[in-house]
Order: structure tokens, then C-alpha cells, then sequence
């Protein structure tokens, strides 16, 4: 097993998903689950690994098909390694065998177990029993998790099932909250196709089984855009986006409005705010350390988290990771998808009730990122005329979003403007560990907030 651990910990670190970039991982094996697999020269396997180099623990799910080397037909950078001579680890979603086993599970049920573990399906939608192996493709692109595409066949439509590469105890909130808006209806939401639970033993207490959510099916929406390509286009082009943002506006308060109902509400109380702020206080101090430039606008920053310490806004579920890649534009409006929350805060926080207007600076800051995208393509390009658009954009949604909850919007409430602001210090940690050229975009985003709300 310690080859097998060695050669995973040599490959995760170049993985999207791996949390912790710039240190190697610290593997400990918690369990695993064989899949039966058609393929006789496959062992499809899922290894639940503890990165005990991370504080807290991270838990990730890596899906491996082992082959015999000689057989393998991957191409090179699927190809994870060869823990024994002879053998070849390939990394599961591109692989068929796992495909076919992972769709089996979450659209047509069972379970399959190892050592104190065991993952379960459960199909929301009655499977086709004439359907065979179901084959699906990675979707590309840069994702926090892994999601396989499923075709449409002659009894069901396409199928996105996502698998959630970190796991954690209790059910994601990506599928408690779909679920629950899809089943009240909610037409922004992808209809919920089915999911996998799993138990295994918890790395921190020993001999406790917990369980916690594997991955998630939904109804995949086949050539659509999401918001942030739309409006990407639409700024690069100079047309207006204000219908489109008004629309979202009011989309984002509708799911707001559905979550309210569904879920239960209460008004913050200082110990609330106080909790804000010490979040933002401790995401101000890791960003100072891997972003020195932020040094220079630490007290005004301080400043606009101050002014928001009397803020009592009423806490609900809320997306908790909203952006314009969170959104799709489908034909029927808008569908917003990913409601697992801001992956670099630990899963007891993202679960908790808290401010909707989180997710409305959330939006806001994206229209900005439009801006600091074309800039970053086109250097030559006049700052004014897209910035003119952004500032129409983010007028046109706060509008639609004041219009469906039936509340004014003030576009300088404080509680807001902290936020946003703490919004563009997750994106620079965000973008120095992940995207580093892009770092420029929330660096500009601070100065300017900062100084927009003086001391
Ligand atoms: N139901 C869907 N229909 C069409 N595209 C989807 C659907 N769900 C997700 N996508 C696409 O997959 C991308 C990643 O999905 P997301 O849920 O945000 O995963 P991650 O947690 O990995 O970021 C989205 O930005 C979108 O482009
Ligand atoms: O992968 P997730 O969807 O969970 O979100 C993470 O990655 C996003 C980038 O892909 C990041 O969003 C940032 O970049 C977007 C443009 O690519 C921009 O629209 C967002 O406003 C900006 O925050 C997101 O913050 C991160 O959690």
C-alpha cells in the first residue's frame, strides 16, 4: 500500500482539485470500495485518502482503475502511474470502466462496500434497465471537482454527474439545497437525477463510522452558455447587458426568497457579525502572507469591515460561491448551479445560515471580473467603456434583485460593501494559489474598494 500511496501523493499535487498547492500531500489511507468492473483486465477502485499535511484534514475520493500496463491505451496525462512494475494506475473518471460503474451506481442504485466502507446510489429517476454500461466524458475546464457528461440516449436526457473530489461528514450542501429547491419547483434549478452516499471510518475519532455525499447527478443542459461566456462576450462586443442582469437579479432573489421558505431563518445577532467579522479578519491576515501587496491597503480595509460591525441582517441558506460561472443561460432563464459554497472554508461554516447579500456581492464581483478579463486579453483596450458597462451591469442586477424581494437595495449598505470587499481577499488567495496571472484583478477590485469607503 505504500507504493500505492507514494504514487498517488506524486500525482495529486498536479491536480486541480488538490487543495493545499505548493506542498506535497501527507497521505494516510482510510479506506477503499471495488466496483465490479465487465473488463477483466480492470480493478476499479475508489481510495479514500486523509492529507494529514492539511489543517484541518482534507479527505479526497480518488477513483483508480488499475490495468496491466501492457493493455493501457490512456493518454499519458490521465495516466496517474505504476505503483508495482506491470501495473498502471489510471485516474478513474477517464477511464470507461469507472464511468460505467459510477453512472451503474447513481442512476440505476446499489452499493458497493471495502474495509468499513461502503458508497451507496441513490436514482431519483426509475433507470433503464436496457441501457447497458453507460459511457460519459470529463467535462473540461477549470473546476474545483470532477464532473463526467452522460449523453443523451432514447429514455433519458444528458446527464451531469459531479464527483466531489473532497468529502466531508453529512450530506453536501450542493445536493441538500438542489434537491430541496427542485422539488419546490424551483425553475432555476437543474432537476436532480440521483446521488452517491458513502460511510467510512472518521480519520479523527477512532473506530466511528460517518457518511458524507460522493457525488451528485443532475440534468445536464447540452449546449448552453454559462453567464460568465455571455457576459464575457457582451462586454467585449460593448453590448449592453442590463436585461440579461436584470433577469439574474431577480433569478438569485427568487432562490433566495424559495431558500428562505424552505430552510430556517433567524435575525443575526452580534455574536453573528462578530463571527463575519472574525472570518474576514482571518482571511485578511493569510491573504497579507501570500499576497504581500495587500499590505499597503490594511487599514482601509479594516475600515470598511468596521463600518459593517452593527450590520443585523436576517441569516438564511444562501449559494455561498456565487459568480457568473455559477450560472447557466438556458432557454427557459436562468439556472444556478454549484451550491457546495466557497471551497476554501471548512464545510461546518459553508452549511450555516448567513447573509444572502454575501452571494449578491458575490455577483457583483464577477461583473468586475469581466472587466479585469478583457483587460488582461487586450491590455490597449480603454479602461472607461468597460468599466461603464460593469457599472451598468451591477445597477441593472441590484435593481432586478430589489425588485423580486420587494426590499430596497442600498448599493452602499455597508454589510455589503465589507463583503465584497472580503469577497476580492478570497479571490487574491484564490488566484495567487491557483491562477497567479490573474491576480491583478482582485488586487485592483481592493485598492478601489478600499478607497471607495474611507476611514
Ligand atoms: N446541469 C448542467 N448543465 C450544463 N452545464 C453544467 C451543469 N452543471 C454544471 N455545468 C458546467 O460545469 C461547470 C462546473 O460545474 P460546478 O457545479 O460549478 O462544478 P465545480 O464544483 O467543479 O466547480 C459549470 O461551470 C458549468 O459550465
Ligand atoms: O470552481 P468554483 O466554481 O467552485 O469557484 C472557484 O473558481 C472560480 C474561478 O473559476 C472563482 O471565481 C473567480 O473567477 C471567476 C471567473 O473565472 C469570476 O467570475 C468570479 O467572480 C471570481 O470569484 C471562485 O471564486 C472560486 O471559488
Amino acid at each position: 500500500m505504500d507504493s500505492t500511496l507514494a504514487c498517488l501523493a506524486a500525482w495529486m499535487p498536479r491536480q486541480r482539485w488538490y487543495a493545499a498547492k505548493g506542498r506535497p500531500p501527507s497521505l494516510r489511507l482510510i479506506s477503499w470500495w471495488d466496483f465490479p468492473a465487465d473488463d477483466q483486465d480492470a480493478r476499479v477502485r475508489t481510495y479514500l485518502v486523509a492529507d494529514e499535511g492539511a489543517l484541518p484534514v482534507v479527505l479526497y475520493q480518488v477513483p483508480v482503475v488499475a490495468r496491466p500496463t501492457t493493455t493501457v491505451t490512456a493518454s499519458g496525462a490521465h495516466v496517474i502511474g505504476s505503483p508495482e512494475p506491470g501495473t498502471t494506475f489510471i485516474d478513474g473518471p477517464h477511464d470507461p470502466a469507472y464511468v460505467g460503474a459510477l453512472m451503474g451506481l447513481v442512476l440505476g442504485g446499489g452499493t458497493v462496500s471495502g474495509p468499513h466502507a461502503t458508497a451507496t446510489g441513490h436514482p431519483l429517476v426509475a433507470a433503464d434497465d436496457d441501457e447497458g454500461p453507460v459511457s460519459a466524458h470529463v467535462l473540461n475546464g477549470e473546476q474545483s471537482n470532477t464532473s463526467l457528461i452522460a449523453p443523451a440516449t432514447a429514455s433519458r436526457p444528458a446527464v451531469i454527474c459531479k464527483i466531489f473530489r473532497q468529502v466531508n461528514q453529512g450530506r453536501n450542501p450542493d445536493i441538500e439545497l438542489q434537491t430541496a429547491l427542485a422539488g419546490a419547483g424551483s425553475p432555476h434549478i437543474a432537476p436532480a437525477v440521483g446521488w452517491v452516499e458513502g460511510t467510512w471510518l472518521d480519520p479523527g475519532a477512532a473506530q466511528q463510522t460517518v457518511g458524507g455525499s460522493l457525488a451528485f447527478a443532475q440534468r445536464f443542459f447540452s449546449g448552453v452558455e454559462d453567464a460568465w461566456r455571455v457576459a464575457l462576450r457582451a462586454a467585449a462586443d460593448g453590448t449592453p447587458f442590463d436585461r440579461e442582469a436584470h433577469a439574474l437579479g431577480r433569478a438569485t432573489a427568487d432562490v433566495h426568497l424559495s431558500l428562505a421558505h424552505l430552510f430556517p431563518t433567524r435575525p443575526a445577532e452580534p455574536r453573528d457579525v462578530d463571527g463575519f467579522a472574525e472570518t474576514w479578519r482571518r482571511r485578511l491576515s493569510i491573504a497579507l502572507a501570500e499576497v504581500p501587496a495587500i499590505a499597503e491597503r490594511r487599514t482601509a480595509i479594516e475600515a470598511v469591515y468596521a463600518r459593517a460591525s452593527s450590520a443585523r441582517p436576517t441569516l438564511q441558506r444562501i449559494h455561498g460561491d456565487y459568480h457568473l460561472g455559477q450560472v447557466l443561460h438556458t432557454e427557459n432563464g436562468w439556472v444556478l448551479l454549484d451550491f457546495e459554497g466557497e471551497p476554501m472554508r471548512p464545510i461546518r461554516e459553508r452549511v450555516r445560515p448567513d447573509a444572502a447579500l454575501r452571494d449578491v456581492a458575490g455577483m457583483l464581483r464577477s461583473f468586475d471580473y469581466v472587466a479585469g478579463s478583457i483587460r488582461l486579453d487586450d491590455p490597449a483596450r480603454p479602461a472607461a467603456a468597460v468599466r461603464a458597462w460593469v457599472d451598468a451591469a451591477r445597477a441593472a442586477f441590484l435593481a432586478g434583485y430589489a425588485e423580486a424581494t420587494g426590499d430596497p437595495l442600498d448599493a452602499d449598505d455597508p454589510l455589503l460593501a465589507a463583503l465584497e470587499l472580503d469577497k476580492a481577499v478570497y479571490e487574491a488567495i484564490y488566484e495567487a494559489r491557483n491562477r497567479p496571472t490573474w491576480v491583478t484583478i482582485p488586487l485592483r477590485a481592493i485598492g478601489r474598494l478600499a478607497a471607495t469607503h474611507p476611514a
